[in-house]
């Protein structure tokens, strides 16, 4: 297998509103080898959601080549989306967007079962995620019962449930203070390194995102190596 888990090429985007059009996306070319951790930087507004979104299979409307884990992905129909979402990627948002009424445990546990995981192997997952996360005295406490910080870390610990081989982060510490931020990507990246995923990082952070293997800032519709 190819040790490159994302191949972007000549990614095209615009939107149109009205009599406008605005090119979002003007080719865009991006490599993530297996492992490796990627700034992405950008003014607000550059494109930053929207190339993850297009990577993420979230959105349509996209021109240009995919390739995740070697499988060509952006002509795929709706089954074989969800498939390559479910077995291949873990995504973290800004907001933790967890489940409510599920306890953290059982947000974690849902998407170790949803990837088809037995379920003994994905309650262990999921208790170990949590734990090397800090929470393991809060397994069992609900989104509302947890502080920001500790939300945000559930969501980590669901998005690498799945062992996916890229993680797609969209201001993933963007919610918290500046030291609650570092401390939460840091662990983060650590997990994520520990287990061998690559990672997609969306931030504003220039100082977080120099703690990554590679930066990477979208500028009038492309990427320049930063
Ligand atoms: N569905 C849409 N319809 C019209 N325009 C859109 C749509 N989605 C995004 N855009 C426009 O595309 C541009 C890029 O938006 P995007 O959210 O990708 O930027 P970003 O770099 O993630 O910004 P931020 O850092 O502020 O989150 C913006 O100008 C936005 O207004």
């Amino acid at each position: 297998m190819s040790s490159q888990v994302l191949v972007v090429e000549d990614l095209r985007r615009s939107f149109t509103q009205g009599d406008a059009t605005i090119e979002v996306l003007r080719g865009v070319d991006l490599s993530v080898n297996a492992g490796e951790i990627v700034a992405l930087l950008g003014p607000s507004g550059s494109g930053k959601s929207t190339l993850l979104q297009a990577v993420g299979l979230l959105e349509g409307g996209f021109q240009g080549r995919i390739s995740i884990a070697g499988e060509r992905v952006e002509a795929l129909d709706n089954a074989g989306r969800t498939r390559v979402r479910r077995d291949r990627l873990g995504f973290v948002y800004q907001f933790h967007h967890l489940l409510p009424d599920f306890s953290a445990r059982e947000n974690v546990l849902l998407a170790g079962l949803v990837a088809g995981h037995p379920e003994k192997e994905a309650r262990a997952r999921a208790d170990q995620l949590l734990t090397d996360l800090g929470l393991g005295a809060r397994l069992a406490h609900r989104p509302s019962q947890l502080s920001g910080g500790e939300q945000q870390r559930v969501a980590v610990a669901r998005a690498l449930a799945n062992k996916p081989v890229l993680v797609l982060a969209d201001e993933p510490t963007g919610n918290l203070d500046e030291a609650t931020a570092a401390r939460v990507l840091g662990e983060f990246l650590s997990l994520v390194r520990g287990q061998g995923s690559a990672a997609l990082v969306a931030t504003h952070n220039v100082a977080l995102a120099r703690a990554m293997d590679r930066v990477v800032t979208l500028h009038e519709g492309r990427l320049a190596v930063a």
